[in-house]
């Protein structure tokens, strides 16, 4: 009883003296929630404190470069769903909202703690086949993807097949939902000196949402939260279309590029990854899609450090993800250390639920 008092009371503080709100309201409120935890163990949280809470959880998140725009997330609360299709049907608007014909806009939507689980990863994500040792599609959904045949999905087999969403109710079985290809914004990528690139047949999704991360608020914590933002060109660029155990196009792209690929000394690598980086920046930009460069990126972090400084706050950070994977020397989060102290609320890691 007193460990949750003991949050809740810590977050109600924070809340009442950031919004500056009347100290005789505070008080009341604390005895409120005093008296609801004595009662049943727990309190429930208004709107405006979920609203908040929430974006102090994206400006609490230590790994995450774009803690700038904190204060315009938009919060859907949906505390209220007990039910797989209604929860379809938010999410659809979650990802319809957020999708905003590409001037993507960042969206956080709270169910249920404990009853509602969300089995993916991200809301929208490729899935990948195993076939005589080739893996078809995304490797990382290999699992997911499984799991979803298991569970009666059957996919078109191809390299950019979007996976099912799977909606779980406390231990009811798992229901299985496809979102319409229409609700998907994809961008295909080209390249604009290479005329060859766009032959790769190549693209990637708009809209990153990330479905299985605990929204942690004064004592509880909400198990499905999913929550978007744009992508920073760098995560599908140097990572997604790049690792080696994700699509892996750098040989590929080296070769059409005519580099020598059997010595690591010619760098090929690398130059690889400049012109895929490239194309995938100017291919969002020349479709209208929200996305950020590793460098503009950063000196927006730059700024949210001194708006944070401005404010009297501690800046928090793990320097180990605030560097982008191409360049990282170039910014200045590289020449600075970062206190990785984690603050409440926060977004947490909790069990995967389909391995
Ligand atoms: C608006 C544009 C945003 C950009 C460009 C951005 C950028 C990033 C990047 C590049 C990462 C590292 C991801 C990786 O290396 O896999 C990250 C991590 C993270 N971001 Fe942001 N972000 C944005 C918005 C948000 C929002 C709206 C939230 C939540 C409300 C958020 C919460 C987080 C969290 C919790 C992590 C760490 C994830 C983990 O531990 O796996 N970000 N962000
Ligand atoms: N641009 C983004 N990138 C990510 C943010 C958080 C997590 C991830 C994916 O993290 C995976 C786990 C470790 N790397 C991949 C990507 C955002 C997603 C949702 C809001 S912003």
């Amino acid at each position: 009883m007193d460990f949750v008092f003991d949050k809740a009371e810590r977050f109600i503080m924070q809340y009442y003296n950031e919004m500056k709100l009347p100290e005789e309201q505070k008080k009341r409120r604390l005895e409120q929630i005093a008296q609801e935890i004595t009662e049943q163990g727990s309190y429930f949280l208004s709107k405006e404190e979920l609203q908040y809470g929430a974006k102090l959880a994206w400006r609490n998140s230590n790994k995450c470069i774009g803690r700038l725009f904190w204060k315009s997330l938009y919060v859907n609360d949906h505390r209220h769903l007990d039910n797989e299709e209604a929860i379809f049907q938010s999410l659809l608007e979650h990802i319809r909202y957020a999708t905003n014909g590409g001037k993507i806009r960042p969206t956080i939507s709270i169910y249920a703690q404990n009853r509602v689980h969300i089995w993916n990863d991200q809301l929208i994500r490729y899935a990948a086949y195993e076939e005589d040792g080739e893996i078809i599609g995304d490797p990382i959904s290999l699992e997911l993807t499984k799991r979803c045949q298991q569970l009666g999905w059957q996919g078109r087999g191809g390299h950019f097949d979007v996976l099912p969403l799977v909606i779980q109710i406390d231990e009811r079985p798992p229901q299985l939902f496809t979102i319409p290809s229409e609700d998907v914004l994809e961008v295909a990528l080209h390249h604009a000196e290479y005329d060859w690139f766009k032959e790769l047949h190549l693209k990637w999704y708009a809209v990153p949402i990330i479905s299985n991360m605990g929204f942690e608020i004064g004592g509880m914590q909400f198990n499905a939260a999913p929550f978007n933002g744009w992508y920073m060109g760098t995560e599908i660029g140097a990572r997604n279309l790049a690792d080696t155990d994700r699509y892996n196009m750098l040989p590929i792209i080296a070769e059409k590029m005519g580099l020598n690929t059997k010595k690591a000394s010619t760098l090929w690598q690398d130059r690889a990854l400049l012109e895929l980086n490239q194309a995938v920046l100017d291919s969002y930009k020349d479709q209208g899609v929200s996305i950020v460069d590793h460098h503009t990126a950063a000196q927006q972090f730059h700024l949210f450090e001194e708006q944070e400084n401005v404010e009297n706050r501690t800046i928090t950070g793990n320097w180990t993800w605030l560097i982008p994977p191409l360049a990282p020397a170039t910014t200045h989060v590289f020449h600075q250390r970062y206190d990785n102290t984690k603050k409440s609320p926060n977004f947490v890691y909790q069990p995967n639920l389909y391995r």
